[in-house]
């Protein structure tokens, strides 16, 4: 009975199919591209948006309407305002809100299909137009957006940015469904750091204004996270494969156009990994799809940002190349010596920037590239040891222009191994249940990480992390 019964509720509660006008019309207010592609001729309908242009000519009030709706080759609606209707629209000011109700009728001018004849025009907000940062056909520049984080979606610059960023996030989620990935989501709060750099933002207690109280974070030290990896693991060895995209913090007080305090980052993992050369190509393949993907969505976005002289030197590469050269950690050192400026370059250091930009640019000649095993010494407790016991199973992916893309590694999945090299560091007490991944017949797994932003400058040609993202946090920078 009680079956009968909910599945004739549930076919009542299915919605019924309405044509594709209707639907949209019922369910959220209406967008200027919905009247553009759905043509409602002669219907009475409602927008809401700002006006970029009025001008007053002898029997008609011509309105620029913009409401974000649009991509960027279509730029905005041209509302005709009759003069009888409207005798004055003073009240109306460039970047104010406005709510009109209209029509869109075939157009008898030569140039133009259809015209949107205002029936009522409502003010919503005015603009302080004079203190507007986007001023009428204003030269609007990377630069001058960044500082108005908050209104900078106003532009058509920033909005083809940030349209392309929201592709990119979609084509990420498709690409790990298609691969019948499972997505995890990671905790921010953590009490360990993962990549024993030190840049960990530690959670403070602060003084209640109410209370009057401390508070702490039930009396334990925990920090925002620099990476989900860790966490990732145990999820790979239970799905087999697993991906997170999720914000991370690093508290480096690095003030560069590449560096952010907080940026997101794609991680993935899979189970049975044990080649290096496998989590490479998986790799290329995900950065190739993906960007793949972009390009062909944002063919819109990537018109607009050249119109500004944006253009992706290097995103050839990510579309066509299925290989890129890897060389080792001891290869590129060598390459490094035989150069004028870093012939001194010692033992077990470090790549600084500067080292990536030479190697890339005038060793590589301007190609993508991979460092792999590095030494153990320069890298975090979690990577599988090589076969040599002093470099490990790691890469780096260097994009010319930026550096250091990427970084993954295969991971030290031998409990033995595992446990004196955490026992070394004295962290195994910290990291009990990360070894204990291991301790109940942990999987030998392998994953990388890929810097949201760093991809999107890629993708893109831009410069500067501080455009790929709406509110950049950084060194002393947490405005909006
Ligand atoms: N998931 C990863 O392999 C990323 C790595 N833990 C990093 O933060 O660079």
């Amino acid at each position: 009975m009680l079956h009968c019964f909910l599945l004739r509720h549930l076919r009542y509660s299915t919605p019924k199919p309405l044509s594709s006008f209707r639907r949209s019309h019922s369910l959220y207010p209406l967008t200027i591209r919905e009247i553009f592609e759905q043509k409602p001729l002669n219907q009475s309908v409602n927008l809401t948006g700002y006006l970029l242009n009025i001008r007053k000519q002898k029997t008609h009030y011509f309105l620029d309407l913009f409401d974000g709706s649009l991509t960027n080759n279509q730029k905005h609606l041209q509302v005709v305002a009759p003069l009888n209707a409207h005798p004055s629209l003073p009240h109306l000011t460039y970047g104010c809100s406005v709510n009109i109700q209209g029509k869109l009728i075939p157009s008898d001018h030569p140039k133009q299909e259809y015209e949107f004849i205002a029936e009522q025009i409502k003010l919503i907000n005015s603009c302080d137009a004079s203190n507007y940062p986007f001023k009428p056909k204003s030269n609007e520049t990377l630069v001058t957006l960044r500082q108005d984080e908050h209104l900078r979606l106003r532009s058509k610059l920033s909005q083809a940015i940030f349209r392309l960023r929201s592709q990119l996030m979609y084509s990420i989620h498709e690409y790990f469904q298609e691969q019948r990935f499972i997505q995890i989501q990671t905790p921010c709060l953590t009490r360990n750091d993962c990549e024993g750099g030190g840049e960990t933002f530690r959670i403070q207690p602060y003084k209640s204004r109410t209370t009057g109280k401390d508070k702490e974070y039930f009396d334990t030290q925990v920090y925002l996270t620099v990476s989900g990896q860790l966490h990732l693991e145990t999820a790979a060895n239970g799905f087999g494969r697993v991906y997170t995209l999720n914000p991370t913090f690093r508290a480096d007080k690095n003030f560069s156009r590449f560096h952010l305090a907080e940026f997101w980052m794609l991680e993935v993992e899979v189970a049975g990994l044990t080649q290096l050369d496998k989590l490479l190509d998986i790799y290329v393949h995900l950065l190739r799809t993906v960007a793949g993907q972009v390009h062909k969505k944002c063919s819109e976005e990537y018109k607009h940002l050249l119109t500004h002289n944006i253009q992706p030197k290097y995103l050839e590469q990510l579309l066509n190349q299925t290989e890129f050269p890897r060389i080792t950690y001891q290869q590129a050192v060598e390459y490094l010596r035989k150069s004028a400026d870093f012939h001194q370059f010692s033992d077990n250091d470090d790549f600084t920037r500067a080292h990536e930009h030479y190697l890339c640019e005038t060793v590589m000649n301007n190609q993508a590239f991979f460092i792999i095993n590095y030494p153990k010494k320069l890298k975090p407790f979690y990577m599988l040891v090589n076969e040599d016991e002093s470099t490990v199973a790691n890469f780096d992916f260097i994009f010319p222009s930026i550096g250091e893309l990427s970084g993954g590694s295969l991971r030290e999945h031998r409990y033995e191994q595992f446990k004196l090299c955490l026992d070394e560091l004295d962290i195994t007490r910290d990291l009990q249940w990360y070894l204990d991944l291991r301790r109940f017949g942990g999987l030998p797994t392998g994953g990388f990480g890929l810097g949201i932003e760093r991809f999107l400058m890629a993708l893109t040609g831009i410069d500067n992390v501080r455009d790929v993202i709406l509110f950049p946090r950084y060194y002393r920078h947490c405005d909006a």
